[in-house]
Parts: C-alpha cells; structure tokens; sequence
C-alpha cells in the first residue's frame, strides 16, 4: 500500500497558555474521503491549518505529500487544493476571468497524468456556475459564491484537497451535486479528501472514515458503519397496540418485529423502525465528553 498522503503524530497546539490539540494522531490514504467532525472549538480547523502549512504547531510529526508542512515550497503547495472557511476577497472579478487567472500559478507543476490546471469551462460546469461564469464574485448568492469557492480549491487539479464545511449555504440540489462531485473526485480522480461538517448525514453519505475531535483530543475513528455499530443494539422500533404507544431498543429489529407480530397480530399498528444513524453515536459521545468536562470543572472549582 501507499504510505498515507498525509499523517500526523502526537500533534500538539497551543495558542498562548491553552492547549487546543492534544496529541492527534490523524491519517488519510490515497483517495480516501475522510471526515473530522466535533463541536465548535475542537481543534478542527487549527488540525486542517496545520497540514496546509498555515499554521505553525507546537509539537507533534506531519507529514503531507511527503513533506513536513513547515518545509513545503511551492511545488508541494500546487499539488494541495484548499477550500477555507470563508474567503472574502476578489469581488470584482469575473467568476471564469478569476478561475483562468488563479489557474495559471498550477501549470508549471502539472504532470503526464495529472495535467494542470482544469479548463476553467470545465471546471465551472463541474460546480454548476456555467451561467455565472461572467458574474462579477462579489455578486454571487452565498451558495453560489461558496460554489465557486469550490472551484478555486479545486483548479490545480490538487492530490489532496482541504474542505472547511464547504457545503454551509448549499441548497439542497448544490448539496446533493456537491456529494457527487466529491464522490467523483475521490473514485476517477483519486483525489484524498479531509472534510469538515456540521451535517452529519452529510459526512455519513460522503467519507469513508470518520474521526471524531472533541476537546482537541480523538474520541473516534472509524467507517461510517463501525462508529454506528459502538451503540449496536440500539435499533428503535416504535408501534402500538390497542391504542397504546411503544418504543423499543432493540439489537435485532427483524427478529423483534417478527416477535411483535407473533404475540400480538392484527392489534399492532404504526409500525416503525429507525435504524442508528451517525448523527445518533455522534451526539451520545459529544454528550458524554461535556458532562465529563463538566465534573472536571466542577472538581477544580471545588
Ligand atoms: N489564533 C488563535 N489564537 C488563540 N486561540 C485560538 C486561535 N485560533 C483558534 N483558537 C482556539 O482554539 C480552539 C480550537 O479552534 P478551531 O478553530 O480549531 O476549532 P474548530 O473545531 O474548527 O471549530 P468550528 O467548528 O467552530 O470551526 C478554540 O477554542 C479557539 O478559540
């Protein structure tokens, strides 16, 4: 196998006095779509900043492409394609001029199979501005401009790309495109992604694995599935009988609901059952670090 396009070890941050990130030990392979998901203030984007080379840390190995992101020249800076969070400038330029313009600092660094940077025409059909492609950016809807946003990470055709919620303002068809493209990128293109989300259905249908930051330390890290399957037995089955209203927890739905009808026939009715879904293990663990975090406050006020 190849070694990981990028990995940290032990990684450290402090700003001033406060240590953000613990030691994360973080990894991503070779076109793989790998979510960091935490409530706000974990440590994500400080975690992105550092493999971008943003950011300098305080302790810990990186390394990204092969490099220390420290060291990393302007070759090493091509091959990465980054969407920030919010990125405010440019408002006069055309949404093509722009994307042909920026496309140009990649094209010394294209290879034989890996030609930069993306036909600007191209690339603007991929995210859906085709009919903006003469659109001043500063007269861009928010979820246009956050297509465009898009495309600028993407122009140099990067091996590794950084989305900071890049889906925030998407409505639901740019949202739904957005996966494919992502899916795309990751399966023909083979593209390593490291995403951020808030939307945890999101990050469910699009990463292959999913770490979980809380408290600039990692809670989990997983399949989509294997963190769903840390509160197995947890399928809900709901329905009632005679009017009544119950709700079971339930390791094996089928067999249960074959019980249910088995004992009680023609009476039940509303019959449901709602499997564990990401958003669910990802809320008990967020629930369970901040009653923690808590005790630990109170035990040091005390
Ligand atoms: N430049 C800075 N100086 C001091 N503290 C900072 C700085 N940048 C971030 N922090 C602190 O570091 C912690 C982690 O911030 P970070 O932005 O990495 O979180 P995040 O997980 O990306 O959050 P969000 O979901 O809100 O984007 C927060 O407590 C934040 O206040």
């Amino acid at each position: 196998m190849h070694p990981p396009e990028f990995v940290t070890s032990g990684l450290r941050m402090r700003y001033g006095t406060t240590d953000v990130l613990h030691g994360v030990d973080v990894h991503a392979h070779r076109g793989e779509v790998l979510g960091l998901l935490g409530p706000n203030g974990a440590g994500k984007t400080t975690t992105i900043e550092i493999l971008e080379g943003f950011r300098k840390r305080s302790a810990g190995e990186v390394r990204v492409l092969g490099v220390d992101p420290d060291d990393g020249g302007e070759p090493w800076r091509a091959r990465l394609g980054i969407v920030l969070q919010s990125w405010r400038d440019h408002a006069k330029w055309r949404v093509r001029e722009l994307l042909d313009h920026l496309g140009r600092y990649y094209a010394p660094y294209g290879t034989p199979t890996r030609h930069r940077p993306y036909d600007a025409d191209e690339l603007i059909a991929l995210v859906g501005l085709t009919e903006h492609a003469h659109t001043p950016v500063g007269k861009l809807s928010g979820g246009q401009r956050r297509r465009f946003d898009v495309a600028v990470g993407l122009v140099g055709k990067p091996d590794l790309l950084f989305l900071d919620e890049p889906t925030v303002g998407f409505d639901p068809q740019a949202r739904q495109d957005f996966h494919e493209l992502v899916h795309e990128l990751a399966s023909r293109e083979d593209t390593t992604i490291l995403l951020t989300t808030h939307d945890l259905d999101e990050a469910e249908k699009l990463c292959d694995r999913i770490v979980i930051l809380l408290g600039g330390r990692i809670a989990a890290d997983g399949t989509p599935a294997e963190l769903a399957a840390r509160v197995s037995g947890k399928d809900e089955v709901s329905y009632r009988i005679s009017g009544e209203s119950y709700v079971d927890s339930v390791a094996d739905a089928t067999a249960h609901v074959r019980g249910l009808f088995e004992r009680h026939g023609d009476a039940l009715s509303e019959l449901r059952v709602r499997r564990v879904r990401l958003e669910d293990v990802y809320l008990a663990m967020v629930r369970e670090f901040e009653s923690g975090a808590r005790t630990e406050l109170a035990e040091v006020l005390a």
